[in-house]
């Protein structure tokens, strides 16, 4: 099983203006809220992609509540703790010709709703795949990544992690399988931001990390597998709609590619690379058709 975790999920809420204007009101053209949090999302693609998967973290309020609803709606098991304090935040996405965000700070978590997530992670089974992604809520320490990986009972679970800066390096002593940081979160994790991208990728790997895929946006992606391999994948020309959650869906196509045994991770890049763009062309998380049309067309050197 496929346990990803979304420690501060949202309500995303879409739309697009003719020009955003600090200081006035704006009207939308516009609009939708999709239940989203970048665990939510690798959730979202898996079940496009027909890989189940369960959802774990923390949802409060009447948003949460209808966070879970839209899950359920699209087959995915959603197994939240239920905060008393708060409500599940709702991310503001403006698409003015440029992309602009506001995020939400999230619900307050108590003591013991922490520990309630931790007794569920303890009950994650050998050879199941647990996914880390996004932001931690303000009430929740820094170091709450390190503490579920240290409450896995077996060293055969697969982690994967996407997340920025001391958050996702704190993980690499554990081994995490796989990471996905942006150009930006490669910069952050390394003492030299100015060095060559390989001697990035050497300090990674001499922290722990196992497959590093970096996603590069509108300028493709490159996965330096943990073998040594170095293959790219050059960008596709097409209609950007929204980025938000294109590396999310990076991450679920790479996991699908490997329910598939006889997959390469030249492969696993390629499904990866389709999920990312194919939810860059649309609203919110690409449907299966969407990843499907754009499998044959990504190219891979390497
Ligand atoms: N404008 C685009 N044109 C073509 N491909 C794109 C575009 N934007 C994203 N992609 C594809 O999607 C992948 C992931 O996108 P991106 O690098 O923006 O992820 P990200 O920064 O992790 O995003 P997020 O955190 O919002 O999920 C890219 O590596 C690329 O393959
Ligand atoms: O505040 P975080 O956790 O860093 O990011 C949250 C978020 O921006 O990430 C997803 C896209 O990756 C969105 O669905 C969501 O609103």
């Amino acid at each position: 099983m496929i346990y990803t975790v979304t420690l501060n999920p949202a309500l995303d809420y879409y739309c697009t203006v003719e020009t955003l204007n600090l200081g006035e009101t704006n009207r939308c053209i516009t609009e939708s809220l999709i239940g989203g949090g970048k665990g939510i999302n690798v959730s979202l693609m898996l079940a496009q992609l027909g890989v189940p998967t369960t959802a774990l973290g923390f949802v409060a309020g009447f948003t949460g509540e209808e966070l879970i609803r839209q899950l359920q709606d699209q087959s995915v098991n959603a197994d939240f703790i239920r905060c008393a304090q708060g409500q599940t935040r709702i991310n503001v996405k403006i698409n003015s010709g440029v992309e602009t965000e506001i995020n939400g700070r999230g619900p307050e978590v108590s003591a013991a709703e922490r520990e309630a997530l931790l007794d569920r992670i303890r009950r994650i089974q050998p050879g199941d795949t647990l996914v880390l992604s996004g932001n931690v809520p303000p009430t929740l320490p820094e170091s709450i990544y390190e503490q579920i990986l240290a409450e896995l009972p077996a060293s055969s679970i697969r982690v994967v992690v996407d997340a920025e800066g001391a958050l996702l390096r704190d993980t690499l002593r554990f081994h995490p399988f796989l990471i996905k940081p942006n150009l930006a979160e490669l910069r952050q994790l390394v003492a030299n931001p100015q060095a060559p991208v390989s001697d990035q990728i050497q300090e990674l790997r001499r922290q722990g990390a196992g497959h590093i895929l970096v996603s590069m946006g509108a300028e493709g992606s490159v996965l330096f597998t943990a073998e040594g391999g170095v293959y790219r994948q050059h960008p596709l020309p097409g209609q950007t709609v929204s980025t938000v959650g294109a590396g999310d869906s990076m991450v679920a196509g790479f996991l699908a590619s490997l329910e598939n045994p006889a997959c390469t991770l030249e492969d696993s890049l390629r499904w990866a690379a389709a999920c990312g763009t194919a939810t860059a062309f649309s609203r919110g998380i690409a449907r299966r058709e969407q990843v499907e049309a754009l499998l044959d067309q990504i190219q891979i050197e390497g």
